[in-house]
């Protein structure tokens, strides 16, 4: 399974929001990377046919998506950044209509379902209205619906907006059992939400391409560019300034900042591991895209 991005552009009126994008995915899990205003939506709504690239496009196992058309569809999942439920709808109810509407059979589609609704721990609430639900809630019930026609390419917006920390690691194993055999999209500026599931990290700043490699890869490039240096105080505005900083922790009465930089910062700075975290700072921190 061979999903071909090529050189997409899209601009909005005088606004590039994508230029010259190619990628090539396959089964797996993919974490496209950026800060606000990158591109990934843009490039989401390229992908799933919502908007049309002015240069470029998509193809599926070497087919023009354009030319497949509903087939093509059918294959995809998708989570938007921002979903919208019907208030009124039970949450069984809701996952039993985006079946009709993608044409999923009934009996595999109420398996499915129940599944579903175990996996994104909504079980309990499955006959309450989605307009009783928190944002928590309503973004576990936008996965299940993503998921619900066993889709071969799953598109995530944003998935893991609103959840808590218990809710994020259930997230990411259930897209861990998911993906095999699948392609699985997730679009996020936290770095956490893919940092432990993504085999590949799609790098995006200002609508071009930065990288795209294995986390691992990414991380050991970072190796001797990332330092720890401990100051008493970190209100030390002209070093905060100075230097892209990925953290700072208060410790046992002095600050340890965390800096990304190629060369040693500070006499007394010490050269620690990289991690994703970094890699993004690294790359993408002056992407707002503005
Ligand atoms: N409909 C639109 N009209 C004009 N400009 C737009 C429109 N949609 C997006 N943009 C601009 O295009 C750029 C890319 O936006 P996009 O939403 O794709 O980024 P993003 O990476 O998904 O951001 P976020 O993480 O904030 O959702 C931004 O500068 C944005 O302001």
């Amino acid at each position: 399974m061979i999903l071909k991005l090529d050189a997409i552009s899209k601009s909005y009126k005088d606004k590039e929001a994508l230029r010259d994008f190619s990628a090539t995915l396959k089964e797996g899990v993919y974490g496209l990377l950026g800060q606000n205003g990158a591109g990934k939506t843009t490039l989401i709504n390229v992908i799933t046919g919502i908007l049309n690239p002015d240069e470029g496009k998509v193809f599926f196992n070497d087919v023009d998506v354009k030319k497949m058309g509903v087939d093509f569809v059918s294959k995809i999942g998708y989570l938007p950044q921002f979903p919208q439920f019907y208030k009124n709808f039970e949450a069984l109810e809701f996952l039993r209509y985006i079946c009709a509407i993608k044409d999923v059979p009934e009996k595999t589609g109420e398996k499915r379902i129940k599944e579903l609704l175990e996996m994104v721990n909504l079980s309990d609430v499955a006959d309450k209205k989605i307009g009783t639900f928190s944002g928590g809630m309503r973004q576990r019930l936008g996965i299940a619906q993503a998921m619900v026609n066993d889709p071969e390419i799953l598109i995530l917006d944003e998935p893991t907006a609103g959840l808590d920390p218990k809710e994020r690691i259930r997230f990411r194993n259930l897209i861990s059992k998911f993906s095999k055999d699948r392609i699985v999209l997730l679009a996020t500026h936290i770095v956490s939400d893919v940092e432990y599931i993504a085999n590949e990290v799609i790098l995006l700043q200002k609508g071009i391409l930065i990288k795209q490699d294995k986390p691992m890869s990414l991380i050991d490039e970072m190796r001797g560019k990332v330092w720890e240096v401990k100051v008493d105080t970190a209100n030390n505005q002209e070093f905060l300034d100075k230097f892209s900083i990925s953290n700072i922790v208060f410790n046992e009465g002095h600050y340890s900042i965390r800096v990304v930089s190629e060369q040693k910062p500070v006499e007394g700075a010490s050269s620690i591991s990289p991690n994703l975290e970094d890699v993004f700072l690294h790359y993408c921190e002056t992407g707002d895209g503005k």
